[in-house]
């Protein structure tokens, strides 16, 4: 594949970090004729007992319930992007706190809540183990499926008012870091709220961490994390057990690949980093697996933004392997020797 991308009309190596995503992904599916086929991003949603309280988190926790109804009328960033890009998007109730059965029949819904809301993580374990075991094949059996429609290019967004808490709680957690390091401003946190989450924080942390430094991932998120996030979890095992190209998104989709990580380590094989987050953390989570983002346009949004912003770059690198003419080819026509 390097010979092949070395031969075409370009000097070597002129193409940049898409030449490095072409070989990346002619290793992923063991091709020298890589192809993106039906591209796909599904968003996952849960609540978080600990947004009740409002101490983490600047927007409240019904927000989470109106914006997966967003999703499902058009309305929403994501929606834009995808459309824009021609992007299939599905949303999947992870564990939204509102009752949404009246969506089960629109064809991009995924009824998959495993509860109502997380418990407050101020209090004991954020879920219990079964259920953080549930919604980790939850999210494996959705990647199962979208697979078997064809489509090998997988992107990952989440939606879970207070989520950005439990990442930068995972992110301590996975990367021995203090929560100073690991703890932004999420949705827009003023200089006083930051303060009272990173306070609440180190709370938690102080509680639970006999518990998660000495056990395994799957402990550390069933303390810190989420239904959407032990959904994203277990979506980015079966995507990379898949062989599919898996394009990850910003700081709670990274925190949920940190585990996902520790899990299996081949997972990052088949992850391409679509962006740099705006929220603080996320640069050093990127460090930390060795990731060059493609894009760094502050973007602090998830839903799976950056992925869907991504996707076409990601496109044009396996198309120039595809359709550009060699240098030998070239010669061969015209006979100027290079
Ligand atoms: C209207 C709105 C749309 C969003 N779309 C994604 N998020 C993002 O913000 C949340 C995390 O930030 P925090 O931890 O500060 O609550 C997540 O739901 C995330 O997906 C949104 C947030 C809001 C308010
Ligand atoms: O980077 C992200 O994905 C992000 C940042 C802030 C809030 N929600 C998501």
């Amino acid at each position: 594949m390097k010979t092949i991308i070395d031969d075409k009309t370009k000097p070597v190596g002129s193409l940049g970090l898409l030449e490095d995503i072409a070989l990346q992904i002619g290793k992923i599916q063991l091709s020298d004729a890589p192809e993106i086929r039906k591209p796909h991003i599904i968003v996952f949603a849960g609540d978080h007992g600990i947004a009740a309280t409002g101490k983490v988190n600047p927007y409240p926790q019904e927000i989470t319930a109106l914006m997966v109804e967003n999703f499902l009328r058009g309305g929403a960033a994501i929606n834009v992007f995808c459309r824009q890009n021609n992007i299939g998007l599905t949303i999947a109730d992870s564990g939204v706190n509102a009752d949404l059965s009246a969506w089960n029949n629109h064809p991009q819904f995924i009824a998959a809540k495993t509860g109502w809301g997380t418990n407050n993580y101020e209090d004991g374990p954020a879920m219990s183990f079964q259920e953080t075991e549930q919604a980790i094949a939850a999210g494996r059996a959705i990647i199962d499926n979208i697979a078997s429609t064809g489509c090998n290019t997988i992107g990952f967004g989440e939606m879970g008012i207070g989520n950005s808490s439990s990442a930068s709680l995972l992110m301590a957690a996975m990367l021995h870091l203090p929560l100073e390091k690991t703890v932004g401003r999420g949705t827009g946190a003023s200089d006083e709220q930051l303060r009272v989450k990173l306070d609440t924080l180190k709370q938690v942390m102080k509680k639970h961490q006999g518990v998660v430094t000495l056990q395994s991932p799957l402990k550390t998120l069933q303390y810190f994390g989420g239904y959407e996030i032990a959904m994203m979890t277990g979506a980015y095992l079966a995507a990379a057990k898949k062989r599919m190209v898996i394009v990850v998104d910003g700081f709670i989709a990274t925190a949920a690949l940190l585990v996902a990580r520790e899990i299996d380590p081949e997972v990052t094989d088949c992850c391409i980093y679509a962006h740099c987050s705006g929220e603080q953390g996320h640069h050093r989570m990127l460090h930390h697996l060795g990731a060059r983002p493609l894009l760094n346009l502050g973007l602090r949004l998830g839903e799976g933004t950056g992925s869907a912003l991504a996707m076409p770059l990601i496109e044009s690198a396996v198309r120039f392997v595809k359709e550009m003419a060699t240098l030998s080819s070239l010669v061969a026509k015209t006979g100027i020797p290079t």
